[in-house]
């Protein structure tokens, strides 16, 4: 039997973050490969007007878990959610629960954080910092303790080129920022915020920078390990190919592109797109646990899960990936072509951005208010316009990380973890991987039916003989104009006209010659 398997079974593991795009396939497969696991505490915060126990019971019923429902229909029953805000003083967790996690917790994936890149300083610190902190306290309280294992990502490093599998120091202290955020105005935070995150291109990166500071300073004699997941994308096997459930990073990207809403993005064709599958990222921390836990490395190890240093893709051949998808597989009433043009250079990306996106978002708002509806597609540009801006400083440069400690993680494997586990990404082959992607997006995020697709090629030839008309009348609107003013145009003008004629004259002679 796989000796990652056989670990879990008989363990009680707590899932922090469980309710979002990691964290449910991290459940489902920790439940699927070792059925025998005792239980999976989770916890989870209301959220929305929702209860806690209402969120986790939409959360089983996601289709994530429809392989699972299938093996294990009773796989629910393990799951044991936990009350709690990671943003509060003792993760407000009551003293009851906190008592029972302490006395029963084995091992602890620590997942939640907050992804977004405009996050304000002061929630991404309570959020990745302070509430790493909070969760390391409880952790050392566990008596039965065996491994606890970090999320974070392979940019919290990212002002560096080269990222090696340590921890670097940060540009200040972790405690004596939370120390500042607790007593200063929000409005001065934001104000000062640039300088404080110095060269780190947002608030997510550098908080998540400042919790692998943090770990290291203050997990005492705990296990632990950090796993740092590059830009984590659909799943590639498990459960199944191309399962996503979220905008973020390239997944949003591509929906844009596939509504045929995004027709150019601010990107380096030749830098490193260091997208790693879901799955594979999940394997990695499954398996690091369990060498954690079983191997009780001397010192904290991490792990530097990327793709670019043994099966590297770059953003150009993306652009061409992604467009072939979508011809496949296009999705429901796609407002232009997917046709994406991907550029570094400034001055050409304002040029399309005007030409491709402003223009015709223009036309479209007007054509909405012309017919008495409410232009929204200018609002939904500049979004778009805010998230390329976001992007830009991962899709324009390349990294290097080196990633000894997976390789070896890899050498570790028994040939039947290897299969049940799979963490290789040599065997990875993009353009298949893409493809299921961009279709993922359709089925599982935008939740469109498969059996739309001739009709959306239907429309996608509607559409494309609009451009042709379009085209053509803007063509000989500008020509007649220029022949209106110019003497030369009109020349060249009638030189043309009289070379057709006199090519469909000779046409037409040979034809009637023929017969
Ligand atoms: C073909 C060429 C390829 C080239 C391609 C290059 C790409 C180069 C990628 C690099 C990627 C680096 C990744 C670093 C690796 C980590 O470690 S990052 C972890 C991942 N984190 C992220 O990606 C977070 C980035 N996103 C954000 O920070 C925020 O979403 C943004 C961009 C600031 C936007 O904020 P916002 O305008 O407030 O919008 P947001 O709240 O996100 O969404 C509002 C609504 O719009 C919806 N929405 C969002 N996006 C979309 C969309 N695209 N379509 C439709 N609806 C959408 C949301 O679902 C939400 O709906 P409701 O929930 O309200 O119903
Ligand atoms: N996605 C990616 O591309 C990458 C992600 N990572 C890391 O992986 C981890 C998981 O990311 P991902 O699954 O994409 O993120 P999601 O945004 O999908 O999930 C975040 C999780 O954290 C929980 N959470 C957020 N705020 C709180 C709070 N105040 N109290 C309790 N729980 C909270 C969310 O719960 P709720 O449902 O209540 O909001 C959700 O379960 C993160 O640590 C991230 O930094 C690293 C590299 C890349």
């Amino acid at each position: 039997m796989s000796s990652i398997a056989a670990y879990y079974n008989g363990k009680t593991v707590l899932i922090t973050g469980a309710t979002g795009f990691m964290g449910k396939v991290l459940v489902e497969k920790l439940l699927r490969s070792s059925p025998g696991v005792k239980a999976v505490y989770i916890l989870v915060r209301p959220k929305a007007g929702q209860s806690m126990q209402n969120r986790v019971v939409t959360m089983v019923k996601c289709k994530i878990f429809d392989r699972i429902r299938e093996e294990h229909p009773n796989f629910h029953e393990k799951i044991k959610p936990i009350n709690a805000e990671l943003t509060q003083p003792n993760l407000a967790i009551s003293p009851e629960d906190a008592q029972e996690l302490a006395s029963q917790i084995n091992v602890v994936f620590h997942c939640a954080a907050t992804v977004r890149f405009d996050e304000p300083l002061k929630h991404a610190l309570l959020l990745n910092v302070r509430g790493t902190q909070q969760l390391l306290l409880l952790a050392r309280q566990m008596q039965k303790l065996e491994a606890f294992i970090h999320i974070s990502t392979a940019y919290a490093n990212c002002p560096r080129r080269y990222i090696d599998e340590v921890i670097y120091p940060t540009p200040v202290d972790p405690q004596r920022l939370l120390d500042l955020v607790e007593w200063m105005d929000e409005s001065l935070i934001q104000e000062i915020t640039p300088k404080l995150i110095k060269e780190w291109p947002n608030t997510y990166t550098f908080t998540k920078a400042l919790a692998e500071y943090l770990i290291v300073q203050e997990k005492g004699n705990l296990n632990a390990a950090i796993i740092r997941p590059s830009i984590v994308g659909a799943s590639w096997h498990e459960p199944f190919p191309g399962w996503i459930d979220n905008y973020n990073g390239t997944s949003g990207i591509f929906i844009a592109a596939g509504k045929g809403i995004l027709q150019t993005i601010k990107a380096n064709i030749d830098a490193v797109a260091d997208i790693i599958p879901v799955d594979v990222v999940i394997n990695i921390t499954l398996a690091a646990g369990w060498y954690t836990a079983v191997h009780r490395p001397k010192s904290m190890l991490v792990y530097n899960c990327t793709t670019g240093g043994t099966n590297p893709f770059c953003w150009g051949e993306m652009e061409d990936y992604v467009r072939s998808a979508f011809k496949r597989f296009p999705l429901d009433q796609p407002f232009r072509t997917p046709n994406a043009i991907i550029t570094s250079n400034y001055l050409i990306y304002q040029y399309w951005i005007t030409v491709r996106h402003k223009v015709p978002a223009l036309l479209y708002d007007l054509y909405l208010r012309l017919t008495g509806r409410k232009p929204r597609m200018m609002k939904i540009f500049n979004r778009l316009h805010k998230m390329i801006m976001l992007l830009e400083y991962f899709s324009c440069q390349s990294w290097e990380w080196n990633s000894d400690n997976l390789t070896m993680l890899i050498n570790q494997l028994s040939p039947e973890d290897r299969k049940l586990f799979s963490i290789d990404v040599r065997q990875l082959h993009w353009p298949e991987y893409i493809e299921n992607y961009c279709l993922g997006a359709k089925k599982y995020v935008l939740k469109e039916d498969l059996s739309g697709i001739p009709a959306a090629k239907q429309h996608l030839r509607k559409l494309r003989n609009i451009r042709y008309a379009f085209n053509t009348t803007l063509l000989v609107i500008i020509w007649r104009v220029f022949i209106a003013r110019s003497q030369m145009a009109r020349n060249i003008w009638y030189f043309v006209v009289s070379l057709c004629y006199k090519f469909l004259y000779y046409f037409k002679a040979s034809s009637t010659l023929n017969h």
